[in-house]
């Protein structure tokens, strides 16, 4: 009861600070009066002159007033200090989660597919039980087969994004007697409409024909020294890409392609066989179980892959892909045929052992069928509907440099 009225003694002597203030008389009945603390406090701050009261007890009133307003603000300006940092918090929780997202992004889109050694799992089939050509891989790249894409829809979006595609061949020795078949059957049915830049490797740059070259398309020659061991210069095919796509590529071209030059093209290869990276299935295997691929097969050699593994046996011929992709598998495959080459291990198929095995750990992102890498002396087969580029009928004694 003392309390209150106290309380109701300090409101009075405030309204009175009001009231002299607006000129506005109050009642201590006021329903007002409890929010007026606050207007009242500030009002008296306003106030100009000597106050009105000089009774002691009131002051101490305003003091506990102030007090409470003190109080009070503490309480406000923690709380906006709360809602601040909340915020903060939460923009940087976003900012994080977009950062976190864009890293994502980034790394999805960079990622190679790796999967680990020495997982046991069901060799894939290429040909189904019914006789019908499987489009998919199990960690699901397409493999590439006629029926599979659009060719006009295919090449009309790749088209839009002005890509070029740069192709690599070797003709070394006697090799360059390909070339004017690999050349004309190329500028036929290889990108046709696409920017397309050759590199072509030879030991003998007067021996590259004279080839019409379509709009859009370029030769460059590119002189290295010859070799005597036909095993030498395939598998130095990878150092050579490497390089070229350090000191080149990087700036020249999108997607590269590096093809054996004893082929020729019969059909159309286009825009669906751009991806990431990209393999080739072996015609000679692509019914074979995985036991008995060519594999190497010795642990002591960096191209060693196991029995119980390997999903297709790759040819050695066509490697591709974006530039970046197709240098990591070509700067692996260099980096274990040195080592292997510092031991004196030469694997069963050089580069395309390694090649084998930086695929089976790597695995592409998409899959070239067998359409896209036949014999010519391979009998057609039901599966294989159309042939677009073929190993041509040579006689190896006749044309590499040794047995
Ligand atoms: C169809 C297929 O997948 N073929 C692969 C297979 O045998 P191949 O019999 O197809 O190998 P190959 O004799 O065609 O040699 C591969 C390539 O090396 C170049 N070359 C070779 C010898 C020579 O004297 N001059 C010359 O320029 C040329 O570009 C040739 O196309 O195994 C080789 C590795 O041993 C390569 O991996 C091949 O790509
Ligand atoms: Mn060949």
């Amino acid at each position: 009861m003392v309390s209150c009225l106290v309380e109701l003694q300090e409101l009075t002597v405030l309204t009175k600070h009001f009231c002299r203030h607006n000129k506005t008389p109050l009642s201590p009945s006021c329903p007002l009066l409890p929010c007026m603390h606050i207007i009242i406090w500030s009002t008296d701050r306003l106030t100009v002159g000597p106050p009105m009261i000089t009774d002691t007890k009131p002051k101490a009133g305003i003091m506990k007033v102030n007090f409470f307003l003190f109080f009070l603000a503490l309480t406000g300006f923690s709380l906006i200090g709360l809602i601040f940092l909340g915020y903060s918090s939460t923009s940087l929780r976003y900012k994080e989660k977009r950062f976190c997202l864009n890293l994502t992004k980034e790394h999805q889109e960079n990622s190679n597919l790796q999967s680990p050694q020495g997982l046991s799992y069901k060799q894939p089939s290429v040909v189904g039980p019914d006789g019908k050509v499987v489009p998919v891989t199990p960690w699901l790249s397409p493999i590439v087969w006629e029926g599979t894409f659009d060719p006009l829809l295919i090449d009309s979006i790749y088209r839009q994004q002005n890509i070029t595609i740069a192709t690599t061949v070797f003709a070394l020795g006697k090799y360059t007697q390909f070339l004017k078949d690999f050349l004309e059957s190329a500028e036929q049915n290889y990108f046709v409409g696409f920017r397309v830049h050759y590199y072509l490797f030879t030991d003998q740059p007067e021996q590259v024909p004279e080839v019409k070259l379509g709009e859009e398309r370029q030769l460059t020659v590119l002189k290295v020294p010859s070799s005597n061991r036909w095993q030498e210069i395939t598998l130095r095919r990878m150092e050579k890409l490497e390089k070229l796509i350090e000191s080149r590529l990087v700036n020249e071209a999108d997607y590269v392609f590096s093809l054996d030059v004893d082929t020729k093209f019969y059909g159309r290869w286009g825009a669906e066989s751009l991806g990431r990276l990209i393999g080739v299935i072996h015609p000679g295997y692509y019914q074979t179980a995985r036991e008995q691929f060519p594999y190497e097969r010795r642990p002591e050699s960096q191209a060693f892959i196991p029995y119980a593994e390997g999903d297709y046996y790759y040819g050695g011929a066509v490697i591709g892909g974006l530039v970046k992709d197709v240098y990591e598998a070509a700067k692996t495959c260099r980096e274990q045929l040195d080592i292997d080459a510092a031991k004196s291990i030469e694997a069963a198929w050089q580069e395309e052992s390694h090649l084998n095995k930086y695929f089976l750990y790597n695995k592409p992102s998409k899959v070239l069928s067998p359409e896209y890498l036949w014999q010519d002396f391979k009998p057609h087969t039901n599966e294989v509907k159309i042939i677009r580029f073929s190993q041509v009928i040579k006689n190896y004694a006749a044309v590499r440099p040794n047995p």
